[in-house]
């Protein structure tokens, strides 16, 4: 490991500052957290493989699953008063009334520190979907919809083995039919719009998944993005906590401070934090500063790979000049590691950072 010690000119390490941003420190970094929530609703047949592609996703992605029938079968174990009339819809293969759904919707999602969401099984009527529109005003990024014929969902279902009251060939057939007279017109509702996204579901499972993963991009991109902007804040407000758990423990850096040689490890932005909280504890003033991402572009080279390049615009207010800024060109490389506890993470792996020719 690298123990190089330079100037403080280095734009990779901490400054003390107030920053308006406020980041989780608990939650794993693969959770974006704190921004207006996203919403895929995840729409098929009965046993068209809806909750077995929900899993992967959420393994894959970060999402928060959200299954409409998992939380009316909970209402009915929590042993609710609407839990008689739920247990007897769900018997019959009816759609519960969307207060009753949307309620529990809701309180799932206010509960949920991470907010990108699957909501699987949902809408499965118009007055689904009306209701939740009215209710939390959310837009759908799009509507994930598995297609599927009867005959393989039949199969399936009956092979599903999970003890459910409805996985009966009677209300499988009922299922059927109310799938085509109420949910299919919601599905075209949004295909309308512009908004579905048709799978063929009754491929084997990892060929369907494999189909579905570039509809995911969008939100790698972003949540690669905000990761960025999390490790500057983390920078500019000393916060070495939040630093570390967003670098790998080898993360390599060519700055532009360590004079042409790569830094490994982190050490060497370690000894900066370490300055800051020294300086705090003198109680000497330290610049305030921070950092803003300009023009960023982002590329996500495999499932486990991404690449973020941007201008980093730092302002530094009072030192040397009061609202002096300097820019940097920065690329940070992200790769995707299983942690101990066997979630995925996103750590950065590699940063290459210069002055711009202008500063
Ligand atoms: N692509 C697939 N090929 C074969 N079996 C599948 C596939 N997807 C799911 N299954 C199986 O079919 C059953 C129903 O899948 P599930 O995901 O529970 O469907 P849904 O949530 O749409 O009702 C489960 O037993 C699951 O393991
Ligand atoms: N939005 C929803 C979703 C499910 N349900 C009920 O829950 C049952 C099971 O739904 P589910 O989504 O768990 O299972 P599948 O029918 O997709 O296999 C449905 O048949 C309905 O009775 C509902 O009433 N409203």
């Amino acid at each position: 490991m690298y123990s190089l010690t330079s100037s403080m000119t280095v734009s990779d390490r901490p400054s003390v500052v107030s920053s308006s941003k406020e980041m989780n420190g608990d939650a794993a970094n693969f959770s974006v957290v704190g921004k207006k929530p996203k919403v895929v609703f995840v729409l098929g047949g009965p046993g068209s493989g809806k909750g077995t592609q929900c899993a992967k996703i959420v393994e894959n992605y970060g999402f928060v699953h959200l299954s409409a029938g998992d939380l009316l079968r909970a209402e009915i174990n929590s042993g609710s008063e609407n839990g008689t009339m739920i247990q007897n819809m769900i018997k019959e293969g009816k759609i519960v009334p969307a207060e009753v759904t949307v309620g529990l919707l809701q309180k799932a999602m206010s509960e949920s520190k991470v907010q990108k969401f699957l909501i699987d099984g949902f809408p499965r009527n118009e007055e689904n979907r009306v209701i939740f529109e009215r209710v939390t005003k959310i837009d759908p990024e799009f509507i994930l919809f598995f297609h599927c014929t009867e005959q393989e969902m039949e199969k399936r279902l009956l092979s599903r083995n999970q003890g459910r009251v409805d996985d009966n060939i009677d209300t499988i057939r009922k299922r059927f039919k109310v799938f085509v007279d109420s949910s299919l017109p919601v599905i075209e509702y949004y295909e309308i719009r512009g908004k579905v996204r048709k799978v063929d579901a009754a491929r084997p499972i990892d060929e369907v998944f494999d189909s579905i993963k570039p509809l995911f991009m969008p939100f790698v991109q972003d949540d690669l993005l905000t990761l960025s902007e999390n490790l500057l804040h983390a920078i500019d407000n000393g916060d070495y906590t939040t630093y570390k758990r967003l670098c790998d423990t080898e993360v390599t850096s060519f700055v532009p401070e360590a004079q042409g040689h790569l830094v490994q490890g982190l050490d060497f932005q370690r000894f900066y934090f370490d300055l800051v909280l020294e300086t705090k504890k003198l109680a000497v003033a330290c610049p305030s500063v921070q950092s803003i991402i300009s023009s960023p572009t982002v590329s996500v080279l495999s499932d486990d790979v991404g690449l973020v390049t941007y201008t980093r615009l730092q302002q530094k207010l009072g030192s040397p000049s009061e609202g002096m800024v300097v820019a940097y060109n920065e690329t940070r490389l992200w790769k995707r590691v299983k942690s101990t506890e066997g979630e995925w993470e996103w750590k950065n792996v590699h940063l290459h950072q210069s002055k711009t020719p202008s500063s």
